[in-house]
């Protein structure tokens, strides 16, 4: 570890000491990354690494509805550049000296610090300011750049936020998504320290809970690494990534959807070699599962989607790394290389799209993906907004959910369409966009990744796609959507030869091996699996998520073996019966 490195871990607390545990790899990893990342020293990546400083608002979050009654119209919400003349929050020039000395501000912010009424002040669509770790930031220009949404931006603008942002930061947030014009100044360092003393407690509890958490290889199932996991997360990690849409009918029923099926094993046959092997995604696949991208793994732990990075590549399984992932992708992509040659082997990794309505952020991160050498591109098309997960509660200094805005009460009715654009997703994604897709795909497969409908899964097919995944986001999205493992078995129930004709997958609800040969008999080639990979890595990182991938072997190899089945291409709906719907 460099001299840097050790001096800034001695005075850390000990409770960021878990947090810097990385720190070593980290500037070893800034060292060895071009010129053209994210920081540009070693000594950047270990101040904002070290310190977990963090703008990463949390993607996947609340729909946004920005039309407001206030002095915001629609144009100013939908680009709060447009502010008029006047605003508040005008900014004066001044030389601020930053504590952490890797950004150098020398024509903005203020001389003294900012009191906070007058952060306060600064709450609005078109004038937003935010406080991290005693830091002030103008995110007004950045509030239609945010992945989950401004509306979670709006409703925390004018405070400090710290808490919020801190656990979930990607290293290089702040220098990746904010110019420097963007930091307005500090405020008192003592007003700074509360919500960081609250941060620091919460951290010294989940270090405690760690450490007494039962070893990796003790854990049977993957019930058990939930378990092992929420005892390690904090309630605003446990909120996002346990809860779904509005009443969580769906998100209840994905479980539930296979307990509708029996099995129907054939016996007397020779199981006493078995080959749970086959293709996923165009790629040779050990098991029939894959990672199925989740977004913000470092909200659960601090290598974040390294974690599953590693996990994947170490047994082989294909991940899907999500668009809104902690980590920045050409990080994971480092990591993938570096791993690919310490294993001598070619990990299988896709990447997720999310069209934003930046089309050109999108253009670039798909291509950076393809020239990554990414083996296929998801596209995710259940986002065209967020689905609202009213139960997630991401909880501040007290006990607050994420609150709407004073906007939200304002009078008046609508009579004409609703054409609000949210800022992130684009709403206006439609089957004409493919071409540029493929265009920009150069040949990488493309799945559609959210679809519940036959007759999409037979437009995916006309318009040449490899495949879709039939999925409702791990119930987050439209609350009452049919499972993935309901609209399989309609499809095949409908036209067994359409999952022969184009690639079908399924997620949602798997947590048990038995489930995957369901979903297989069905005609699924694989299944993906959200949380499971998300409690995992959260529990024990790495480890968590290869012992979870090795239960799921276990668990497969040995319903294989009950089953009768010595290949998966033997798999088929004479061994499954379900019972009827009750719609029918
Ligand atoms: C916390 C969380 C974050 C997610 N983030 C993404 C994402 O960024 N992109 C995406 O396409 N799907 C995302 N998903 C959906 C998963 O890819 C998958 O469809 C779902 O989790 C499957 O259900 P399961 O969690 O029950 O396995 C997310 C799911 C969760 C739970």
């Amino acid at each position: 570890m460099s001299r840097l490195a050790s001096r800034l871990q001695a005075r850390l607390p000990a409770v960021f000491r878990y947090q810097t545990s990385q720190l070593h790899s980290s500037v070893s990893r800034a060292q060895r990354r071009p010129a053209h990342a994210g920081f540009r020293t070693a000594s950047a990546a270990l101040a904002a690494t070290g310190l977990g400083i963090s703008l990463y608002f949390l993607s996947e979050r609340g729909s946004v509805h920005l039309d407001s009654q206030r002095k915001v119209d629609e144009a100013q919400a939908e680009d709060p550049d447009a502010a008029p003349p006047g605003a508040k929050g005008s900014k004066e020039s001044g030389a601020v000296s930053n504590k952490r000395g890797h950004r150098k501000f020398e024509k903005h912010g203020r001389e003294g610090h900012i009191p906070m009424k007058e952060v306060g002040m600064h709450d609005l669509a078109h004038d937003a300011w935010v406080i991290i770790d005693g830091e002030v930031w103008d995110v007004t220009q950045f509030l239609k750049h945010h992945p989950g949404g401004a509306k979670i931006i709006l409703s925390n603008a004018g405070r400090d936020v710290t808490e919020l942002y801190k656990p979930i930061h990607p290293p290089n947030t702040l220098e990746n998504n904010l110019s420097p014009e963007q930091f307005v100044g500090t405020i008192d360092p003592e007003l700074a320290q509360e919500s960081n003393h609250r941060y620091e407690a919460d951290m010294k509890r989940i270090q405690e809970a760690r450490e007494g958490l039962p070893p990796v290889e003790t854990v049977l199932g993957l019930d058990e690494m939930q378990e092992a996991a929420e005892k390690v997360m904090s309630e605003k990690t446990r909120s996002y990534y346990n809860t779904g849409a509005l009443d969580e009918y769906t998100l209840d029923e994905n479980r539930k959807a296979f307990n509708k099926c029996r099995f129907v094993p054939r016996v007397m046959v020779d199981v006493s070699t078995i080959y749970p092997q086959t293709k996923i995604f165009g790629q040779d696949s050990p098991l029939p599962i894959y990672i199925s991208p989740a977004s913000n793994a470092l909200l659960g732990h601090p290598d974040g989607e390294f974690t599953l990075v590693r996990g994947a590549a170490k047994t082989g399984i294909f991940q899907g790394v999500s668009a809104a992932s902690s980590l920045p992708f050409h990080e994971l992509l480092e990591e993938k290389e570096r791993l690919d040659a310490e294993l001598g082997s070619k990990m299988n990794m896709g990447y997720q799209v999310y069209v934003q309505s930046d089309r050109e952020k999108s253009e670039a991160l798909v291509k950076e993906a393809v020239e990554g050498g990414v083996k296929a591109l998801f596209l995710t098309v259940d986002t065209a907004v967020l689905g609202h997960r009213q139960k997630s509660l991401f909880r501040l200094a007290k006990n607050e959910k994420v609150k709407g805005t004073k906007d939200d009460c304002a009078p008046g009715i609508r009579m004409g369409p609703h054409t609000d654009f949210p800022p992130y997703h684009d709403a206006r994604l439609n089957w004409d966009d493919l071409p540029r897709l493929k265009e920009l795909a150069q040949g990488t497969p493309i799945y559609l990744k959210g679809v519940a409908s036959i007759e999409d899964v037979r437009l995916a097919k006309k318009h040449g796609l490899a495949g879709v995944i039939l999925s409702n986001h791990g119930g987050r999205q439209l609350d009452h959507t049919r499972t993935g493992f309901d609209a399989l078995r309609q499809i095949h129930a409908d036209d067994p030869n359409l999952a022969k004709e184009i690639e079908i997958y399924v997620d949602g609800g798997v947590r048990r091996g038995s489930e995957v040969l369901m979903a297989t008999a069905f005609g699924a080639r694989g299944v993906g699996l959200g949380r499971p990979f998300l409690w995992a890595q959260t529990a024990y990182g790495e480890q968590g998520v290869i012992r979870t991938i090795r239960i799921m072997e276990s668990e497969i190899v040995m319903a294989m073996r009950l089953l009768g089945l010595t290949r998966l291409d033997q798999v088929g709906p004479q061994h499954v019966e379900c019972i009827q719907e009750m719609w029918k």
